[in-house]
């Protein structure tokens, strides 16, 4: 695969729209914890194996065309998470490696695929930016409906958002594991600030 690639069109466009109304829809979703890089957005993560996947097609129906037509045959182990931004919103520079917290010895993913579900017209900043030790390779100003798929070893962040609206992303990190790796991942999770138990989350009091 090339560094990156981009798929336009990739689906029909009520699709965008149901998946829109899902992922609002859907419980989960909530202000991210998933780390400090993560700026002022919302989102929820399901974590799975490639042996889990009908469970995830189960319960998240509206995620099985993208997990149809995005996951990668190599591929065993996943991390899909829709991303929400807003005006103020960024991603600073990171390497995905999501499943780390699960298995120390993790490499970053394969490929990483990213759908733009809902992009503001005219959208100021946002543009997603590319780097392989410290050179830039490319800055992709994301259009609604492209399905982004980027070697997973990158490093990226996503420039702050200076427009108002909402720029949607549906993301998966697929990862080729090892059978010994494989077994320290969860066959099916769903990763959310909803889903913490009392005890676990934070409070700021
Ligand atoms: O939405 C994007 O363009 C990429 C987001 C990202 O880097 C991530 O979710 O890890
Ligand atoms: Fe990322």
């Amino acid at each position: 695969m090339k560094r990156y690639q981009q798929q336009f069109n990739a689906f029909p466009s009520d699709y965008l729209n149901n998946l829109w109304g899902e992922i609002h829809a859907c419980p989960y979703f909530a202000i991210n914890n998933l780390n400090r890089d993560f700026v002022g957005t919302k989102g929820f993560s399901v974590v799975f194996t490639r042996s889990h996947l009908f469970k995830v097609e189960q319960q998240f129906p509206y995620f099985k065309p993208y997990l149809d037509l995005a996951l990668q045959t190599n591929c065993n182990a996943f991390y899909l998470n829709p991303l929400l931004l807003k005006e103020g919103s960024r991603v600073d520079p990171h390497i995905d490696r999501s499943l780390r917290s699960y298995c120390k010895t993790v490499e970053p993913p394969a490929v990483v695929s990213v759908l733009y579900v809902r992009v503001p017209p005219d959208m100021e900043g946002g543009e997603l930016v590319l780097r392989s030790h410290k050179r830039q390779l490319g800055q992709i100003k994301p259009q609604i409906n492209t399905l982004l798929y980027f070697q997973g070893d990158l490093t990226h962040s996503v420039n702050a958002v200076k427009t108002s609206g909402n720029r949607l992303s549906l993301v998966c990190e697929q990862y080729s594991l090892s059978e010994a790796e494989l077994q320290e991942i969860p066959e099916f999770t769903v990763e959310s600030r909803v889903a913490q138990s009392p005890k676990k989350s934070r409070r700021y009091t």
